[in-house]
């Protein structure tokens, strides 16, 4: 075991305050990353205030982890000391199901392992990236490409993979429209991924206060929301919707905006239902789903195509003191676009 700085939520709704953890021996097929960049997803908001239902505390949140591999068991067998590795979501899952064996283990029958706010399956907690090391299993570590730096890579394990794998399973591309609903931390990936993948794209924003960076970000149209002029024009118009917004939305004002057979993927996580009249799919045999990250082998494979296109996420780059400060000012929708741990000061 190894006693590691880490910043923790105590209990739900405190401050997170700097603390120590214990990190397991490493075993066999594990790998210690020295986590050099924690991101900050609103995932972590959710769970640290217990808005999605009981958690475990002490939380150490954060699924979003960039870093170099410091030690490998003696199993190991993909990576050695000193490559650039990620952990996204998940740290473990059962390997045996259907879903693990295709290589989609975040919807492993027998539940994913979390990175944090999880029992792993040595019976312990798992705690997450705000934090100075990390043990995990080497089947669930990714490699960071060297065109990309680490800081602006963090992000790209949670909000990078969980846009990229819509955005692939619905087949965004040339001749596609694609709204991206949302440019919060997800959102700004959807739209480089997308424009990237070659989907001709458009934000729907609350406002059109981020309307210069989203064009700069790869969006071909900018709409806010708060206008009803934007719905009146837009109907009728998007192969694919794809929707990152962290609160309850109107979702049978999105639907009109899909094409026939069009799709509306929701990836946003809120704490409340939605109500939904369903005359809004059933006119326009149109899909609503959702979508959560993606399995192993698709973060890879996002990561390779992100350093292939040149794609990092945008980042705020503060000290772990700076957290909770950080964590209001996602919560007010005042992040550009997300803001991430240089963990060397916690
Ligand atoms: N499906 C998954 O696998 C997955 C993965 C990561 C995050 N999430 C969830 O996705 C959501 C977004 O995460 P994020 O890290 O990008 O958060 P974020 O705070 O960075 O972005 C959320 C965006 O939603 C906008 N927004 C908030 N309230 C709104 C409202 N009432 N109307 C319109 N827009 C509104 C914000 O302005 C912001 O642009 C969260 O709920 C998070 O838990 C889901
Ligand atoms: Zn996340």
């Amino acid at each position: 075991m190894t006693t590691v700085a880490a910043y923790a939520a105590p209990a739900a709704k405190a401050p997170l305050e700097r603390t120590t953890i214990e990190r397991r021996a490493v075993g066999e097929s594990d790998v210690l990353i020295d986590i050099k960049f924690a991101g900050i997803c609103h995932s972590d908001i959710h769970q640290a205030r217990e808005g999605w239902g009981e958690a475990i505390f002490p939380m150490v949140p954060g699924h979003e982890i960039a870093g170099v591999v410091a030690e490998v068991g003696p199993g190991v067998t993909k990576f050695k000391v000193g490559d650039r590795v990620g952990v996204g979501c998940m740290v473990d899952s059962c390997r045996e199901c259907e879903n693990c064996l295709r290589g989609e283990e975040q919807y492993c029958l027998n539940g994913m392992v979390g990175t944090y706010n999880a029992v792993g399956k040595d019976g312990e907690p798992t705690y997450g990236g705000y934090s100075e090391k990390i043990v995990v299993d080497e089947n669930y570590v990714v490699r960071i490409p060297d065109g990309l730096s680490l800081d602006v890579a963090a992000p790209l394990l949670c909000a990078g993979i969980t846009t990229y794998s819509p955005l692939r399973h619905w087949n965004a591309g040339p001749g596609k429209k694609v709204a991206i609903v949302g440019l919060g931390g997800l959102g700004h990936m959807a739209v480089k991924i997308a424009h990237a993948m070659g989907a001709e794209v458009t934000v729907l924003s609350q406002s059109l206060r981020k309307k210069d960076d989203g064009l700069k970000l790869g969006a071909d149209h900018y709409h806010a929301t708060s206008d009803p002029k934007t719905f009146e024009e837009l109907a009728g118009t998007f192969d694919l919707i794809v929707s990152t917004v962290s609160a309850p939305m109107d979702f049978g004002a999105l639907l009109s905006l899909l094409k026939v057979d069009g799709a509306l993927v929701n990836v946003g996580a809120p704490e409340e239902p939605i109500a939904l009249n369903l005359f809004s799919v059933i006119g326009g045999r149109k899909t609503l789903a959702g979508s959560m990250i993606g399995g192993i082998r698709e973060t890879q494979e996002m990561l390779d195509f992100c350093a292939a296109h040149g794609i990092g996420a945008e980042i705020e780059l503060i000290s772990a003191a700076e957290v909770n400060e950080a964590y209001e000012r996602v919560l007010a929708s005042d992040v550009r676009y997300r803001f991430v741990i240089d963990t060397a000061t916690i």
